[in-house]
């Protein structure tokens, strides 16, 4: 689904993300984790074409995404909460949002309804901007839109940030659940080792730039991570 080629990007003369090789499979959910300044949003970034790499390129089922347009009808993705339009409210950006992939409104009040638990009624129906939101209520609203579109590939830059324990618990329920339902890649950034591994099937750790593991979950990963992440 995804491979990654001998991509670097450079800031300044600094090398912050190098990574020789990276594959992902169809239908695989893989984590990705690392520490403040190794490199996963600007890896993210890179895989939408967002920034273009200093070198290297990024193939989504074998096309070069920098090349071509077609990935973008099959990949959802949020990777902040800058991406939001802030003067819709919550329903008139879903709307937007399903425009793009053709989806009347019965088709988008469907595909919301596996996020009722998740928005806990704070969501829908509230009469007020997105910007009026909380930061943990915005990160709702722009991973529903990001699955909105039932997107073959699924990328979300620490999805659990912001978001109380009760909604962190229901937003890893939700996303193992559209695992299970629908062959759907996914590729998670997190901060949060434990909901990370209880989502994904393989986690890799990212430091300085570079993929030091690449490892299949089992019931060793979390202890093996917070080995690795203890100084
Ligand atoms: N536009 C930019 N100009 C210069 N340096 C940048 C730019 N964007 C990112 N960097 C640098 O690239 C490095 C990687 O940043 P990045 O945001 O990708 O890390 P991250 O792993 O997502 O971190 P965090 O966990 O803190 O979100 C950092 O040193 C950052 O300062």
């Amino acid at each position: 689904m995804i491979a990654i080629k001998n991509i670097e990007k450079v800031y300044s003369g600094k090398t912050v993300v190098n990574v020789p090789e990276l594959n992902i499979s169809p239908g695989e959910a893989v984590g990705l984790v690392g520490n403040n300044g190794a490199g996963k949003t600007t890896l993210f970034r890179m895989m939408l074409d967002l920034i273009r790499p200093t070198k290297g390129e990024v193939y989504s089922k074998g096309v070069n995404v920098a090349k071509s347009e077609e990935w973008k009808n099959y990949t959802g993705s949020h990777l902040d909460e800058g991406f939001l339009i802030d003067y819709l409210t919550a329903e008139e950006y879903f709307k937007f949002i399903g425009d793009l992939h053709g989806l009347t409104n019965g088709d988008i009040t469907e595909r919301l309804l596996p996020f009722t638990d998740l928005f806990n009624d704070e969501i829908l129906n509230q009469k007020k901007y997105i910007r009026d939101f909380s930061k943990g209520n915005q990160k709702k609203i722009g991973i529903a839109a990001a699955a909105l579109s039932n997107p073959e590939l699924l990328i979300l830059d620490e999805p659990f940030a912001n978001l109380d324990p009760s909604s962190q618990i229901r937003l890893k329920n939700l996303l193992r659940k559209v695992r299970e339902q629908k062959q759907i890649t996914m590729f998670i950034s997190s901060h949060d080792l434990s909901h990370v591994i209880e989502v994904c099937e393989r986690i890799m750790i990212l430091e300085k730039g570079e993929l030091v593991q690449d490892m299949k979950t089992n019931e060793n990963t979390l202890r093996e991570l917070e080995t690795y992440f203890t100084v």
